[in-house]
């Protein structure tokens, strides 16, 4: 075995269905008194419910996420937070919503209680993410890190059954690069193969009937595993194309993941045979087809895009994403730099014109 190095991170997770029933003693047990709840515009409803239970606990409702986390909403909810008092904020609903408690906790130090309906997993990690005049900054600080998430499987039944499926693809992305990290290590590799199985097995389930409350309960098991990979190693080449063409050209997160992830796996598979074992054996499809034809099979036979077409990439625009891609590469364990070039714009045309691979 390499050596490693094994950084365990502080976050308590009450896992079940009717879990969400634990919020009150879980509040108490951070030591907090006013709640502030945050959610996107659509989700209201449900932040009022949260904070319906809380009572008197509860310090308000921000009901303004937003994807990527632009600056002025994080200042508004800074604000708010200061405002009204708040020392805990509760974030139910996606990455969006557990981004902007981030940005909350960032600068005030409050401690977030996170509640993913989704299966994007930065409950489990320290990254944030901040939109200013149009361009993301990530970064990591641990203060961000929810220090409780209730994984209550009841609450994520309403998502549609399309973004179930991307965004379960998403958090498979997570663990397919864990496979590989630099830094990676025994530990994450066992939860992000673990990761892989019960997203697998969930979202054929989640496609034939959204309310199967076991396949929900699978599903929310494998994005909290993939979401701690993705809080404890470095991701690479497919991270990065993702960040690429969601931050330059607009297109939609976890559809973007769900359309690169095959093409970036097929591009990585030679240089580090195990891990595709490892997700081939995820999958359920080791001795036959290929990691990235089943993550491509997995996404495209639940209805899920597979191809950049689909979601509103331009063909004019590969090159320059390509340029962008290989300026200022992530570490990837094929070398990404400018003498990949053409082989990171194959990779783009694949994806762009949804190539199954072999
Ligand atoms: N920092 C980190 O570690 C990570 C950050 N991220 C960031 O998070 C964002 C992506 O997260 P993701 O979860 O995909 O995006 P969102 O939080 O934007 O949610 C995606 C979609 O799911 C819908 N949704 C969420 N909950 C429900 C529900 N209960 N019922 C119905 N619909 C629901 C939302 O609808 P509606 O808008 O109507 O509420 C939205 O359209 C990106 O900004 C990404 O960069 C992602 C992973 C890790
Ligand atoms: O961009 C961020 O907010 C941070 C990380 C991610 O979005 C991870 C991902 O690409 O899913």
């Amino acid at each position: 075995m390499n050596e490693f190095v094994y950084n365990g991170q502080a976050s308590r997770v009450v896992f079940g269905v009717g879990s969400l029933g634990y919020l009150e003693r879980e509040i108490e047990l951070l030591s907090a008194r006013r709640a502030l709840v945050l959610s996107t515009p659509e989700q209201k409803a449900q932040a009022q419910m949260v904070a319906d239970r809380l009572g008197s606990k509860a310090a308000g409702v921000f009901p303004k996420a937003a994807m990527h986390v632009p600056i002025e909403t994080a200042r508004e909810a800074r604000d708010e937070a200061r405002r009204l008092g708040a020392d805990c904020a509760v974030a139910i609903g996606g990455g969006s919503t557990t981004g902007l408690g981030k940005a909350i906790a960032m600068e005030s130090g409050l401690p977030i209680l996170a509640i993913p309906t989704t299966y994007a997993g930065s409950e489990m990690t320290p990254i944030y993410g901040i939109t200013e005049d149009g361009l993301k900054k990530t970064g990591k600080d641990l203060r961000v890190l929810p220090r409780t998430v209730i994984y209550d499987p009841e609450l994520s039944v309403g998502l549609p059954v399309g973004l179930s499926i991307t965004s379960g693809m998403n958090a498979i992305a997570h663990a397919a690069e864990g496979l590989y990290a630099q830094d990676g290590n025994p530990i994450m590799s066992l939860m992000a193969e673990e990761g892989i199985r019960a997203l697998a097995r969930a979202l054929p389930a989640i496609r034939r009937r959204s309310d199967d409350i076991d396949a929900r309960s699978d599903a929310l098991y494998g994005a909290w595993l993939c979401g701690t990979v993705l809080g404890n190693v470095g991701m690479a080449l497919h991270h990065k194309l993702c960040h690429t063409l969601g931050g330059s050209f607009g297109l939609p997160h976890a559809e973007v993941h769900t359309v690169v992830l095959p093409q970036a796996i097929r591009f990585n598979a030679d240089a580090v045979p195990e891990a595709m074992e490892r997700i081939e054996r995820g999958l359920g499809t080791e001795g036959g087809i290929s990691a990235a034809a089943g993550l491509f099979d997995l996404a495209r036979m639940n209805g899920a895009p597979v191809s950049l077409r689909d979601i509103g990439m331009k063909a004019s625009d590969l090159d320059r994403a390509t340029e962008i891609a290989v300026s200022k590469p992530y570490w990837n364990p094929r070398e990404v730099d400018v003498r990949a070039r053409a082989a990171i714009r194959q990779l783009l045309q694949d994806a762009f014109e949804g190539t199954r691979p072999p």
